[in-house]
């Protein structure tokens, strides 16, 4: 029955695309090559800046390092590419990270809107490189130059500060999760099923307060480290057992030697510990409402999985998606919408950055709130826009609450006063529609725009405020131009 439900399951995940094709991992790791390419090119340009020594420019060298759902061999067609740049002791993140070499990126016919989130607690570049969203955090060693294979758990290895070291932490974090893991494929595997449930039933959003990918790998490993000898299907049904029958707040902590005593994480309703020593907790965003979404859907996975003997078993069922039409009478109807298509990404960033706090008052006011994470488009709206629609309770708000929602939320939003002008040119509307109400183009599970995530973005309608940028090493000699940045925090980690 167990190898019957594998067979199944593997046929399923390759009807559904689950695993990319040779084309799209090419195309991966063409991204990673070139940028591999670039970044040594910048960092010979810097040491000459920096006046090194002549014959030690050629061999200075600085590396990517890849991690997230790409270095755990997991991703799927819409996810990034999380790829960290280490670089040498004198190359700078403030000067030669984010003004000498995103001059360089944005020179490239490759690449298309970057965006810089300087503020961050994990500070990094995003941009699209042939198509491929790229999270390209850096951090600086003290070495004078970075190998290939690096060993980031040597214990010689010098960091130049502690943004670097968090920067640092995703790698390690999931070279560890790699190490931990007993039978690498069956994880793989399972956490791709994982990750397809969760986006299908709505729960995978870290934004929205739902499950990020780091929260579900580490999940996926401690499945997998207590049955080393599970089946593929076995592993996703322990999954749901385990999880749904879960008494949190107790921590998930996967079993690794080198973690040292952690106090326990009494901020979070789901604590998750990152494995490697001196991570400490995974960030998480859940609130009471998101919490109950997920119990209430890891518990429908066990009730749907459980019967390893029941003849009518489809995978297919356990990954319809989460029908919000049916669950919701009425929704809130959140329509952003900008002068122009850059303009609109900047404001959606800045929006979903500020997500949790309009989630945290509609809980307030209404008790419970749904954010179903995918944005829609409104064809019959003029102008770029995004549409999102979140489930309400039955016993909803009413129009005034409504009224009284926006008036503080949009004042959550232009607090920041580079966003003000933002927000002077952009929209934002706020609705109770009834689920009958929801326009057939808007059917919710079709035609939903990929996902795109919070960040600025330093776009072309801000260049009249660009200002020259000079080396703090050489007075005369111009390293770029900066924009001013907004007080941002992203709202991801
Ligand atoms: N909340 C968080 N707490 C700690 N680390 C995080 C958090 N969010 C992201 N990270 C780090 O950034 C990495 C990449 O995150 P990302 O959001 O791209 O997810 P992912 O696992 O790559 O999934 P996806 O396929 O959706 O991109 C994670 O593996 C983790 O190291
Ligand atoms: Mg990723
Ligand atoms: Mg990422």
């Amino acid at each position: 029955m167990d190898d019957e439900r594998t067979r199944s399951l593997i046929q399923f995940m390759a009807k559904e695309g689950l695993e990319p094709t040779p084309e799209e991992e090419t195309k991966r790791k063409d991204v990673i090559d070139q940028l591999k390419q670039i970044i040594l090119t910048w960092i010979r340009r810097v040491a000459w800046q920096r006046r090194l020594p002549k014959e030690q420019i050629p061999i200075t060298s600085a590396t990517i390092l890849v991690y997230g759902s790409y270095g755990l061999g997991v991703y799927g067609s819409d996810s990034d590419i999380d790829a960290l740049c280490v670089g040498p002791y004198f190359a700078t993140m403030e000067e030669d990270f984010f003004i000498v070499l995103r001059n360089m990126l944005q020179s490239r016919p490759e690449i298309s809107d970057i965006q810089c989130v300087n503020s961050a607690k994990v500070p990094l570049m995003r941009f699209k490189f042939n198509g491929i969203s790229v999270d390209f955090p850096y951090a600086q060693l003290s070495a004078s130059s970075i190998p290939d294979d690096v060993d980031l758990f040597s214990p010689y290895l010098t960091v130049a500060d502690e943004t670097s070291w968090r920067s640092l932490s995703g790698v390690m974090v999931n070279k560890r999760i790699l190490q931990l893991v007993p039978h690498l494929e069956n994880f793989q595997s399972m956490l791709r099923c994982i990750k397809f449930w969760a986006r299908r039933r709505g729960v995978y959003s870290h934004i929205l307060g739902f499950f990020g990918g780091v929260h579900l790998a580490i999940l996926a490993a401690h499945v997998c480290q207590r049955y080393p000898n599970a089946s593929k299907s076995a592993l996703v049904s322990i999954f749901f057992e385990n999880f749904s029958l879960w008494p949190w707040p107790k921590p998930v902590i996967l079993q690794d030697s080198s973690m040292p005593f952690m106090p326990p994480d009494d901020r979070s309703l789901m604590p998750i510990m990152m494995p490697s020593n001196k991570f400490g907790w995974c960030n998480s965003n859940i609130t009471s409402s998101t919490f109950r979404k997920i119990k209430e859907e890891l518990q429908r996975g066990y009730l749907m999985t459980r019967d390893n003997g029941r003849a009518d078993f489809e995978w297919s069922r356990l990954f319809e998606p989460f029908p919000y039409t049916k669950m919701y009478a009425s929704f809130l109807r959140i329509f952003l919408t900008a002068p122009g298509e850059d303009e609109l990404r900047d404001w959606l960033g800045w929006v979903k950055s500020r997500f949790k706090s309009l989630l945290l008052e509609l809980e307030m006011v209404q008790g419970y709130c749904d954010p179903n994470p995918k944005e829609y488009v409104d064809d019959s709206a003029p102008g770029p826009n995004v549409v999102f629609y979140w489930g309400l309770s039955p016993n909803g708000c009413n129009l005034t609450d409504i009224v009284s929602v926006r008036e503080d939320f949009m004042e959550t939003l232009n607090k920041d006063l580079y966003t003000e002008g933002l927000s002077n040119r952009c929209k934002l509307e706020l609705s109770i529609v009834e689920s009958l109400q929801v326009p057939k183009s808007l059917q919710l599970d079709s035609g939903a725009r990929k996902g795109s995530k919070a960040c600025w973005r330093i776009s072309d309608y801000n260049q009249e405020q660009k200002r020259r940028i000079y080396s703090r090493h050489l007075s005369q000699y111009v390293v770029g131009y900066a924009v001013p940045e907004p007080d941002y925090e992203s709202g991801e980690w």
